[in-house]
């Protein structure tokens, strides 16, 4: 990630913006947004968006229109009541079926943008969700493991299906309020000029003050996106039938709960005093607007009283004045809307703007070597530093993989044996040194060539709550209906025996997420997804990192019997802790402490009686009574 956009990620959980001149400049940064959220609501419905501006017009100039057409009702009806020449009862009634008319075409308006506004809201919110997960498919795992980034996806995630639609109806309101203001005020000026200026003046301070809030409701919820996760997590540890187990057992219901009100507790009292610190303001400026308005109602009534105005003009003074304080208080509240609107769309383009491409191939067009047949895997001098990380993970490790070898990689937790595997799928690449395949560095192969010659079942590997021969077939999902090979995976995973006992075989949907799932016990779910791993018939590369975990000892002993007949044309990587598994290993390399300690042949490590002798001899003496 470059240092700007890091930087921008860390900046709410800062200090506070105190100053004027980087409050204005969060603003800026805040609107800038429009433009970007515009297109985004163009590419999800033009015509929607078009249809949405056309009555956002038409509303704009109807009230303006009913105000005057409200005033010359009320003089035709004087005019009519005193017998003035051309008055009459006719001119009023079809004076009165004009503003009907004029009503309901507002009203026809209105109804029909609202409708426009919830289709819009829908299709727009789609593509923003499906925006937000395409970027998340092309985020990279050193973006997973930082919580930074998970707390921008948290916050991008939170409100970006509304806000968009939210920018983009206020900057509609805007426009249209203002429109409304200009009519009003143009009615208005022939009365009292001074007035307009009251109007405006009056909603000023209102509009300061909400702008200020709305600010600090932002960053409010943006300095929570960290604890905002923890309540998810929370929320997560008492509601997951994967941990039900461990909550009764331990009886961790009170404890993670009271953490959870704690949590809790603490956002209700922050959106609490903001509310109330709203509440406070709106009064205060709300009864400002009140004593505008009755001044200037107060004088214009003297002087209809001084018969300087017809009743007529004091009518539409009244509307015109009521409506031109609610166009003017639509305005602001729009921008404050607007404003943060802004302010949540720049959390979204943030997110997708995190720089990513940190795997593509170095090499233009990327190398990639002769395929069929596994190659020469080198360590040359690697090490590896998580990032952020002062420890390292890996230190100086150099070996090499002859083509179709079998490697057993061993040490205690913590060693580094999975970073490694992480490593050679190039999820990370090393901080020194270089790993090569068949001569050429990884970071000159496109990722996706690399991974497509790797077979791999990962110490935590997924539990899909899918079909079974699904389950198995997302090995390689170009082969996902192809039963005889998933058949055959099976076969050689040693999962065959698991799908033979379901209900429906290969069509039982497995887990308990879903109506009629079928659960499995742990070491029937690891030979799935060994079998999983099988389903790559062209693999040159097999990794197996523990997966034998779960598995009982028999079932272990047939899955590296088959392995090791399935395994013979490839090159394969087999990490664990029991040592019967790992002597079958053409050489065993011993990681400690993220350092190659030994490596060899079982033979040749026990001859030399080093830590993995030790080690061996330990748990061998486990089985023998
Ligand atoms: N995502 C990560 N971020 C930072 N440090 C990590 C991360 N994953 C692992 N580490 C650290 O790197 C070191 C090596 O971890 P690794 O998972 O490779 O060990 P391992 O040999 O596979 O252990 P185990 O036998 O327990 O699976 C450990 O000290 C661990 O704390």
């Amino acid at each position: 990630m470059t240092s700007a956009s890091s930087r921008h990620l860390r900046a709410p959980r800062g200090e506070r913006p105190q100053r004027l001149r980087d409050r204005l400049a969060g603003a800026a940064a805040g609107f800038a947004q429009a433009p970007g959220t515009f297109r985004l609501v163009w590419q999800a419905d033009r015509a929607g968006a078009l249809l949405l501006a056309g009555l956002t017009a038409l509303a704009a100039v109807l009230p303006a229109g009913i105000a005057w057409v409200g005033k010359l009702i009320v003089d035709a009806v004087v005019a009519a009541s005193r017998g003035a020449p051309g008055a009459g009862e006719g001119r009023v009634v079809g004076l009165v079926l004009l503003e009907l008319g004029l009503m309901a075409a507002a009203m026809a308006a209105a109804r029909l943008s609202s409708l426009e506004r919830e289709l819009l809201r829908a299709r727009l919110g789609n593509l923003v969700n499906e925006r937000i997960l395409e970027k998340a498919l092309a985020l990279e795992l050193r973006h997973f493991e930082d919580s930074l980034v998970y707390d921008k996806m948290q916050n991008a995630r939170r409100e970006a299906s509304a806000r968009p639609l939210s920018l983009v109806v206020q900057s509609f309101a805007v426009i249209q309020n203002t429109v409304t203001l200009a009519a009003l005020s143009a009615l208005l000026v022939r009365l009292s000029p001074w007035s307009v200026a009251v109007l405006v003046a009056a909603s000023i301070p209102a509009f300061l003050a909400e702008a200020r809030l709305a600010a600090e409701t932002f960053r409010v919820n943006t300095w929570r996106a960290p604890e905002g996760r923890r309540l998810n997590y929370l929320e997560w540890i008492l509601t997951r039938d994967s941990h039900v187990k461990e909550v009764k057992l331990f009886g961790l219901g009170p404890l993670v709960l009271s953490r959870y009100r704690a949590l809790f507790g603490k956002f209700y009292e922050e959106d609490r005093a903001l509310a109330v610190r709203r509440m406070g303001w709106g009064v205060l400026f709300g009864l400002l607007s009140l004593a505008a308005f009755y001044g200037c109602y107060a004088l214009v009534a003297a002087r209809a009283a001084r018969a300087e105005i017809t009743l007529g003009d004091l009518t539409l003074y009244l509307t015109v004045f009521r409506q031109g304080q609610t166009a003017v208080q639509n305005v602001l509240s729009a921008v404050t809307t607007m404003y943060e609107d802004a302010l949540y769309m720049s959390e979204l383009f943030a997110y997708l703007g995190i720089p990513t491409g940190g795997e593509a191939a170095r090499a233009l067009p990327p190398r990639a070597p002769p395929r069929g047949r596994p190659l020469a895997l080198e360590l040359d001098r690697v090490s590896f530093r998580y990032p952020g990380q002062e420890e390292w993970a890996l230190r100086d490790v150099s070996l090499t993989l002859a083509p179709g070898e079998k490697l057993g990689l061993v040490g205690e937790n913590g060693a580094g044996k999975s970073t490694l595997v992480k490593l050679l799928l190039r999820l990370y690449d090393p901080t020194e040194g270089s790993i090569r395949y068949g001569g050429v560095d990884l970071r000159d192969m496109d990722p996706a060539d690399l991974r497509a010659r790797v077979g791999a079942v990962f110490q935590d590997f997924v539990r899909y709550q899918f079909t079974a021969a699904e389950n198995i077939g997302l090995g390689e999902p170009a082969h996902l209906d192809d039963l005889p090979r998933i058949e055959a995976a099976a076969r050689r995973g040693g999962a065959d025996g698991v799908i033979a006992a379901l209900p429906l075989r290969w069509e039982t949907v497995l887990g308990g997420w879903f109506e009629k799932g079928h659960e499995l016990s742990a070491g029937q779910w690891q030979k799935l997804a060994v079998a999983r791993a099988f389903m790559r018939e062209e693999a040159e590369v097999l990794i197996l990192d523990e997966p034998t975990a779960s598995i009982d000892a028999e079932a272990e002993h047939e899955l590296f019997e088959r392995f090791r007949a399935l395994a013979a044309d490839r090159s394969a990587i087999v990490i664990s802790h029991r040592f019967s598994t790992v002597r079958i290993a053409d050489r065993i390399a011993v990681l400690r402490e993220g350092r190659l300690e030994e490596l060899g042949s079982h033979r040749e490590l026990m001859e030399k009686g080093g830590r993995y002798a030790g080690l061996f001899r330990l748990q061998a003496e486990g089985y023998r009574e």
